[in-house]
């Protein structure tokens, strides 16, 4: 036994980085809302995306904390430097991967998605798969506020673009994604959307 609290262990060292990065992402987004009626916790997305990826058996540290702070740049005053600072390169890189470039226009940054996904590394392509079966489980349980069948159909065929971008990555994430484009129809509400242009 070592003397208690002078030496703490590479999975107690683990486990603080990894609630730093849980609370850092929860005070980034504390201002923030999901779009569904009840208005969820922003902050419940970028938790649930990391559980994906470990119920999927993805336990790489890094790779986990640039799930949890894998919207923070792109939605709030967040910069990459805080997190390189804080967290290291490996996370600002993966992180770095998995953000837009708010200035382009919206159909210019969902055109750029579907390019660049292919061109990834797996660990940005591991959380890009967890961020969007997130997001169609998400909109399977209830469209964001003021979506259209439209938008919900447009959102699915994209989506499923994006994730073919990042096939052969993860194979208990990509057959949870098989199953919501099942033969290429995505039910929701008693309506069936087709996963394809
Ligand atoms: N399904 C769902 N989505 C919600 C909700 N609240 C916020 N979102 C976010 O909305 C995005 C989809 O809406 P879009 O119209 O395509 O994009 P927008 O955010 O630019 O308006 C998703 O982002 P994304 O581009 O797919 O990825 P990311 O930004 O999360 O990384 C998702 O994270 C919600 O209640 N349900
Ligand atoms: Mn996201």
């Amino acid at each position: 036994m070592s003397s208690q609290g002078t030496q703490i262990s590479n999975a107690s060292f683990d486990i603080a980085k990894l609630i730093d990065t849980i609370d850092f992402a929860a005070k980034k987004h504390s201002y923030q809302k999901r779009k569904d009626i009840a208005r969820t916790p922003y902050i419940n997305h970028p938790i649930g995306v990391a559980k994906n990826l470990t119920d999927a058996g993805v336990y790489d540290l890094a790779t986990i904390q640039a799930a949890i702070l894998h919207d923070t740049v792109e939605d709030t005053e967040t910069t990459f430097e805080e997190i390189e600072q804080q967290f290291g390169q490996k996370v600002r890189n993966i992180v770095a991967e998995c953000t837009d470039d708010k200035t382009l226009e919206k159909a210019e940054i969902k055109r750029l998605q579907i390019e660049h996904t292919p061109h990834l590394s797996k660990q940005a392509k591991e959380v890009k798969l967890a961020d969007k079966l997130y997001n169609l489980r998400d909109i399977k349980r209830e469209a964001p506020i003021g979506w259209s069948k439209e938008r919900v159909q447009e959102y699915v065929i994209w989506a499923k673009k994006v994730t073919d971008g990042a096939r052969g990555t993860n194979q208990m994430l990509e057959e949870q994604l098989n199953e919501i484009y099942s033969k290429g129809v995505f039910e929701f509400q008693g309506e069936q959307y087709k996963c394809h242009p």
